[in-house]
């Protein structure tokens, strides 16, 4: 069984990029484990963020882990970049290259996590033969390209079918689940077997997002002890 403390994520696509630095600080004041930024190219999905350039320059910011979700087509002729702009785990769209094997590889090459994401309409079982090559699967639950979308409940049998086969064949490997990540359903994403939570507008566009993220933190703690 799986046993790891569950890391929290916030997205920065939601974050207020005016005042990033003090955003940062705040989130990681908060008890954040990692940031997740969202790279998106207005090819792979309809909106357009980020490259490397403001990877790096947000590195001089903070030590958290940078866990880089690239949304992006052709995501092999970006991902050097990416690590070297200062990505600790790199996920790319299995729907976005026809070598997703190879890609998958060539991350633990160059030092990265090798992560992996799924959109809502890509069934689990299209990972059977990447299971050992990847150290993230990143469950889609909303349609990827904007935050603040709700959350698809199918997602969570994603991520059961995902963690029953890890557990036989790959149990280091982390579950992500991304997208509508809130009060209402993260206690089950934990119950469901996720290992990283991705929050953004239930984060930074709450009241208080300090207070939202410790309230998270406690709730994904309690979750998974009741799991176990
Ligand atoms: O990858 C994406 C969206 O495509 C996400 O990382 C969003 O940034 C999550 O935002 P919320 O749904 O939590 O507001
Ligand atoms: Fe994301």
């Amino acid at each position: 069984m799986n046993v790891r403390r569950p890391k929290i994520a916030p997205s920065l696509l939601s974050a207020d990029f005016a005042a990033i630095a003090d955003q940062i600080a705040m989130v990681e004041a908060a008890g954040a484990d990692e940031l997740h930024l969202d790279t998106m190219d207005g090819r792979f999905v309809p909106n357009i963020t980020w490259g490397m350039k403001i990877v790096k320059d947000l590195r001089r910011l903070t030590a958290l882990p940078f866990d880089c979700h690239l949304m992006i087509v052709e995501p092999e002729r970006y991902v050097d970049a990416f690590r070297e702009a200062g990505a600790d785990v790199i996920t790319f769209h299995y729907e976005a290259t026809p070598h997703p094997h190879r890609l998958l590889r060539h991350l633990r090459e160059i030092g990265a996590k090798a992560g992996i994401a799924i959109n809502p309409g890509t069934p689990a079982a299209m990972l059977e033969d990447l299971i050992e090559e990847i150290d993230r699967v990143l469950v889609m639950s909303v349609n990827p390209g904007f935050g603040g979308q709700s959350f698809i409940e199918r997602a969570l049998v994603k991520v059961e079918e995902v963690r029953a086969v890890l557990e036989r064949r790959n149990p280091a490997c982390e579950i992500e689940v991304d997208g509508g990540i809130g009060l209402a359903n993260i206690e089950r994403a934990v119950r469901a077997g996720a290992d990283v939570l991705v929050a953004g507008n239930s984060v930074f566009a709450a009241g208080d997002p300090p207070a939202a993220l410790r309230e998270m933190r406690s709730r994904v703690d309690t979750a998974r002890a009741a799991s176990r």
